[in-house]
């Protein structure tokens, strides 16, 4: 269970702020499978970064699976996320002097035994059809392999948050149909809730839910449905510009 109240994050460029994200509430279920849309610069990158911990919000409480992110210093943000979250990035992330098998190897938790280890690689490199090429270095690989390779990395030791971002942005449309097929029932399986920002509205289409960043922004809303920033009490009076400083009130 993800659950967002009252978020807001903006970032300093230059020497103001910048307001991304306002998000009054916004949850999602254990299990769920969403794609993620919305235009370019909607925050959906900072969205996914909030939840997994890599960055802070402003203000706003932000609770995934339990763990009350916003009372929690870096360190504890890192651990939680090594241990309850798979991040799935669109360039693979791959170390390329490893073989893809020492690339799984790396993120193996420690308590499994060799015999544990070396039982769940082989499943996990045959379930994503590619049992014979445990040993090949990344760059003997296609895209798509590396990105399952990458996929594996992310969901061997089940974390229970998927979060995925533009999986297959760097793929043709043939690979990434693949991919996100591949990614959707492996989630499915293991019960993951699965959270996948992308471009593509076609492969958006596949997965269950779908959620445009209006739905839950609010700055994106009011710019939308007021252009010219006349309404609302939150409003810098300053031509419309979204203001960090002012008071959190949903649109
Ligand atoms: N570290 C940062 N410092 C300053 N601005 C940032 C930082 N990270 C993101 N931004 C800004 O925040 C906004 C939202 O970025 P984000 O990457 O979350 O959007 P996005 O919806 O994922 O965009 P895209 O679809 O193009 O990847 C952009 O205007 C971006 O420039």
């Amino acid at each position: 269970m993800i659950e967002i109240r009252q978020v807001q994050k903006s970032f300093r460029v230059g020497g103001s702020r910048l307001p991304i994200l306002q998000i009054p509430e916004w949850s999602v279920g254990q299990g769920e499978r969403i794609a993620l849309i919305g235009p370019s610069g909607s925050g959906k990158s900072t969205l996914l970064h909030l939840l997994g911990g890599v960055i802070a919000a402003d203000s706003g409480q932000i609770t995934v699976g339990g763990h009350a992110l916003h009372t929690y210093s870096e360190a504890q943000r890192d651990r939680f996320r090594a241990e309850q979250v798979g991040y799935i990035f669109q360039d693979f992330h791959l170390i390329s002097s490893l073989t893809a098998r020492q690339n799984v190897e790396l993120v193996l938790p420690a308590g499994w035994s060799r015999k544990e280890r070396a039982t769940q690689l082989q499943a996990w490199f045959h379930r994503v059809g590619l049992g014979d090429r445990q040993h090949h270095l990344p760059s003997q690989l296609s895209r798509g392999q590396q990105q399952r390779v990458a996929i594996i990395r992310a969901l061997i030791h089940r974390p229970p948050f998927i979060l995925a971002d533009e999986p297959t942005g760097s793929l043709d449309w043939e690979a990434a149909g693949a991919i996100m097929q591949l990614l959707l029932s492996l989630c499915e399986e293991e019960g993951l809730t699965l959270l996948t920002v992308t471009h593509d509205l076609h492969l958006a289409d596949l997965y269950p839910v779908k959620v445009h960043m209006s739905e839950m922004n609010a700055l994106m809303h009011r710019e939308t449905q007021d252009p010219a920033g006349k309404a609302g009490s939150n409003d810098s009076g300053q031509g419309g510009e979204p203001n960090a400083a002012a008071p959190f009130v949903v649109a």
